[in-house]
């Protein structure tokens, strides 16, 4: 058993009080879920079990013991182990070698190659997790690099795995798949904790749940007796008016003159779809990744995107919005070729994008947040902005960052570091960013990854009201539910081709329908199984139609 005694911590750097007297007790054999809306503390909370910070008070017993964290390894030694919610590794090594990685070895610390491999393969078959020991780890899928990352653990015979978000950037199928994982492993006396935002797939899953709130743990209950309303009621209180704003929308930033954004042939192509994809096509290393695509995004319309990251979707994405040169096809956006002129052309002509790499592309964690939040004012002189003769206004800026910081509900300096701000605050803020925009095609990856359930709804809200105002959205994403809840057309890729469209009826989103495959519950598990390519005989369905 481990048990954290009223932990405190307090983060001298921008002075805030992370966690207040929390208690949280870790039994054997049991999955327990730790949830809480947005900043509420739960990674902090599980940084300081799992060794990565300190608390600056409050004790760690496990059995019984009191013990000290002075860093991951005195944690993991007592067999307490996390799986980060992007989990590292070290390009270049194959799989065996990044599981093994910092273990002491054998006898007098030798490392037995061979012996090494073939145990981390066996431990691997024996989990089921279908990973090759010499595999890549520049080849690993988001999942993959998961299961590595557990079966290091398991390898170093932890005891307490922590969890945390596994399931944001999963498909369907492989949240099911890792499930069933942590079934397995409470069945086998392991203890795990699964922070999510997810509540009902969660509360299904969980023994028990604790519920943070500011910092304070509010409750700690059998799953098994709480309805998600309850525990949503436990997490935000009466906050969740507050933000659940649904006047709100995303207004441009309004500079001191108005930004104007054109295509090259405006006038013409004033009905013509914002975004005009003509047989994509990329092939790396002689490989097919994206193999002639079509597909338009009309004026108003949310497009979603749906497929498994790994496996064509970060590609098409890229090569949308000019980070990678397609080998063959165009693109289009508002009337102005984008293909092969690099990501700047695709924003000058009119589109913002939030890539799904939101520690490398979208953020620099280590720089102040205000650095993040200005990336793309160097524009603003291209756009006959404040800002001409390449001099920017430090009041324009000021001004700039500051209505990010207002639509993203964050109150906090930006001059801390990125790192310093939770991930659903950070989602929000980039998310704001790029709705700052003068823009009328916003496209995004996994526009809800991280958010809570307040912060999703009201995105969802807000994203309908941005499309309805006759601005276009094409969003990427693994969540289907997220997809369902907003598109107007779903695409599915699959193995680089658009395997299957849904048209969904907007006044059909609320909730399921009755009849089979046209229901709520139907759509989502068709669009799951067309994913990952299961079914195909019986339905690969094209077109399918709600309307
Ligand atoms: N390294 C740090 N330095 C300063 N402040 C920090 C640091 N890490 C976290 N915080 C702050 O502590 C608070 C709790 O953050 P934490 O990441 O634990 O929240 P969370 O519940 O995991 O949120 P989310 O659901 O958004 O991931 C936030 O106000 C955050 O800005």
């Amino acid at each position: 058993m481990v048990e954290l005694r009223g932990i405190q911590k307090y983060f001298p750097a921008n002075g805030v009080h992370a966690l207040e007297n929390a208690d949280f007790t870790l039994l054997p054999g049991e999955i327990h879920a730790l949830v809480g809306e947005n900043g509420a503390g739960k990674s902090t909370l599980m940084h300081i079990m799992a060794g990565f910070i300190r608390p600056s008070a409050g004790s760690i017993y496990t059995d019984g013991t009191l013990v000290n964290f002075p860093g991951p390894a005195a944690a993991l030694a007592c067999g307490i182990g996390m799986v980060r919610q992007h989990p590292r590794l070290v390009p270049g090594f194959q799989v065996w070698e990044a599981c093994i990685l910092g273990s002491a070895g054998g006898a007098a610390g030798i490392i037995r190659k061979k012996k090494m491999r073939k145990m981390v393969q066996e431990v691997s078959d024996q989990w089921g997790f279908d990973l090759p020991a010499d595999q890549g780890t520049d080849t690993l899928t988001v999942s993959q690099r998961q299961k590595c990352a557990i079966l290091s653990l398991l390898l170093r015979n932890a005891e307490y795995l922590i969890f945390d978000e596994p399931t944001a950037v999963l498909t369907p199928l492989e949240t099911e798949r890792l499930f069933d994982l942590m079934g397995r492993l409470r069945s086998q006396g392991k203890g795990i904790v699964l922070i999510s935002h997810k509540l009902e797939e969660t509360l299904a899953l969980a023994d028990r749940v604790t519920v943070l709130r500011k910092g304070e743990v509010t409750a700690t209950l059998r799953a098994d007796t709480v309805s998600s309303e309850e525990i949503s009621t436990l997490m935000f209180g009466t906050d969740r008016e507050t933000r659940s704003d649904s006047t709100a929308d995303f207004p441009a930033f309004l500079p001191e003159q108005p930004a104007m954004v054109h295509g090259e042939n405006d006038g013409e192509h004033e009905q013509a779809p914002l975004l005009r994809v003509t047989g994509l096509t990329v092939e790396i290393s002689k490989r097919p990744f994206i193999r002639s695509i079509d597909f338009e995004v009309p004026r108003g319309k949310i497009i979603g995107i749906a497929g498994v990251r790994d496996s064509g979707l970060e590609t098409l994405e890229l090569a949308l919005t000019g980070f990678l040169n397609p080998s063959g096809g165009t693109v289009e956006v508002n009337g102005t070729r984008t293909d092969n002129k690099g990501p700047r052309t695709f924003r000058k002509a009119g589109a913002a994008y939030l890539s799904a790499d939101r520690t490398g592309t979208a953020l620099a964690m280590q720089l102040p947040l205000w650095d993040s939040l200005i990336v793309h004012a160097h524009r603003r002189a291209e756009m006959g902005l404040p800002g001409h003769f390449g001099i920017m206004k430090r009041s324009y800026l000021e001004a700039w960052v500051q209505h990010i910081m207002n639509r993203a509900q964050v109150s906090r300096s930006p001059r801390n570091p990125a790192e310093s701000f939770s991930g659903g605050m950070l989602q929000r803020l980039v998310l704001a960013r790029e709705f700052a925009e003068p823009v009328q095609l916003m496209v995004l990856a996994e526009p809800s990854w991280g958010l809570d359930t307040a912060g999703r709804e009201l995105l969802i809200t807000r994203i309908k009201k941005y499309a309805a105002g006759g601005k276009s959205v094409l969003a990427f994403s693994t969540d289907v539910e997220e997809l369902i809840a907003m598109a107007d057309e779903i695409l599915v890729l699959r193995n680089g081709e658009i395997a299957a469209r849904f048209l969904l009826g907007k006044q059909e989103l609320r909730g399921p329908e009755t009849d089979g495959a046209s229901s709520g519950q139907g759509i989502r598990e068709l669009i799951g199984q067309t994913m990952v390519g299961m079914g195909e005989s019986s339905s690969a369905p094209e077109d399918q139609n709600r309307e």
